[in-house]
C-alpha cells in the first residue's frame, strides 16, 4: 500500500515542480537542502512533519511568496515567479483566516475581486457567484461575529472567488476544535472534488493528513528534508467512518512511526 502510484493520477501532467529547491534564510538558518517533489494535477498532496522542518517554507516558496535560495519551482511546468496568469490560478489559505473584522461577509469574500481591472472582472465570477451561500443576514454581517469554523469558511470562500485551479493551505485547521476541523476537511474533499482543484495542505495532524490526501510527504528538520512518501491508495468520497476501518488505523499506525523517526532524526542534530 505505501509507495504505489495512484494509477489515476500517474497520467496526470504535473501541476507542481520542486527542482533541488532549498532555502537558507539571511540569518544562516538551512530551512530546507535541497527537495525534488512533483506534484500532478488532481493531486491533494499533504505536508507532514516534526516544527520546523521547513513546511511552510516549502508551500512559500511554491507559492512564490519567497524565493529559493537556488534551484526551481514550476507551476504548469512554467516558473512561478514570471507568470502573472500562474498566480491568478492559485490561492493561499493561512491558518489565521486574516478576515476583516469590521467588514461584512461579503465583503471579505469579495475583496481579492476588489483589486482587479474591472475588464478581468468581467471574465471572473460575477456578484453572484462571488457572494458566499447562507442566509442573508450571515452574509451581510460583520465578520467578527462568527465562530473560528465559521470564519474559516469564509476564509476559504474568499481564496476560491478567484477560481483559482491550485489552492495552498497552510495549517488552515490547526486552531480549531476537532469537531469543526473534522467538518471542515470533510466540505474540503468535497470542494477539490467538485472543483477539481490540485491541493498542497500543511498539517501537524496524521489523522487528517490520511483522511485527506492522495499522497502524504513526510519531512524532516535541521536541514529541512524530504524523507518519505505515502500513497494513500484509498477511494474518494471519503466518509468520515474511513477513519474508524483497520486501514486507516494501519496508515496512521506507519505515518506516526515514520513521524517519530523524523522527530529523533531532528533531535540528534539539535
Ligand atoms: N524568516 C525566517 N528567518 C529565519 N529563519 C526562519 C524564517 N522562517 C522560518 N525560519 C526557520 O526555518 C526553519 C523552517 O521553518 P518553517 O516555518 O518552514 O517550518 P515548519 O515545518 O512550517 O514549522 P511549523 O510546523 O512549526 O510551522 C525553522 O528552523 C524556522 O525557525
Amino acid at each position: 500500500m505505501i509507495r504505489e502510484p495512484v494509477s489515476v493520477l500517474a497520467a496526470a501532467p504535473p501541476a507542481i515542480e520542486v527542482l533541488s529547491a532549498h532555502k537558507t534564510y539571511p540569518n544562516g538558518t538551512v530551512a530546507l537542502q535541497p527537495v525534488d517533489l512533483t506534484v500532478q494535477e488532481g493531486e491533494f498532496v499533504t505536508l507532514l512533519g516534526p516544527s520546523g522542518c521547513g513546511k511552510s517554507t516549502l508551500l512559500k516558496m511554491v507559492a512564490g511568496l519567497l524565493e529559493p535560495t537556488d534551484g526551481r519551482l514550476l507551476l504548469w511546468r512554467k516558473p512561478v515567479a514570471q507568470l502573472e496568469e500562474t498566480k491568478r490560478r492559485m490561492a493561499f489559505v493561512f491558518q489565521s483566516p486574516t478576515l476583516m473584522p469590521r467588514a461584512s461577509v461579503e465583503a471579505n469574500v469579495r475583496l481579492p475581486l476588489d483589486g482587479r481591472r474591472r475588464a478581468q472582472r468581467g471574465r471572473r465570477p460575477g456578484r453572484r457567484c462571488a457572494r458566499p451561500r447562507g442566509p442573508q443576514e450571515v452574509c451581510q454581517g460583520a465578520a467578527r461575529a462568527l465562530s473560528g469554523g465559521m470564519q474559516m469558511r469564509v476564509s476559504i470562500a474568499r481564496s476560491l472567488v478567484v477560481q483559482p485551479n491550485l489552492l495552498l493551505m497552510d495549517e488552515p485547521f490547526g486552531a480549531l476544535d476537532e469537531i469543526t476541523r473534522h467538518k471542515l476537511d470533510s466540505d474540503l474533499l468535497d470542494l477539490w472534488r467538485a472543483k477539481k482543484l490540485t491541493v498542497v495542505f500543511v498539517t501537524h495532524s496524521i489523522h487528517e493528513a490520511v483522511f485527506l490526501s492522495t499522497r502524504v510527504i513526510m519531512m524532516a528538520a535541521r536541514p529541512g528534508r524530504i524523507v518519505e512518501e505515502v500513497v494513500i491508495d484509498e477511494p474518494y468520497p471519503r466518509k468520515p467512518d474511513f477513519m474508524v476501518t483497520p486501514r486507516f488505523a494501519e496508515y496512521a499506525r506507519h505515518l506516526q512511526e515514520s513521524l517519530l523517526r523524523a522527530s529523533q532524526e531532528t533531535e540528534e542534530v539539535q
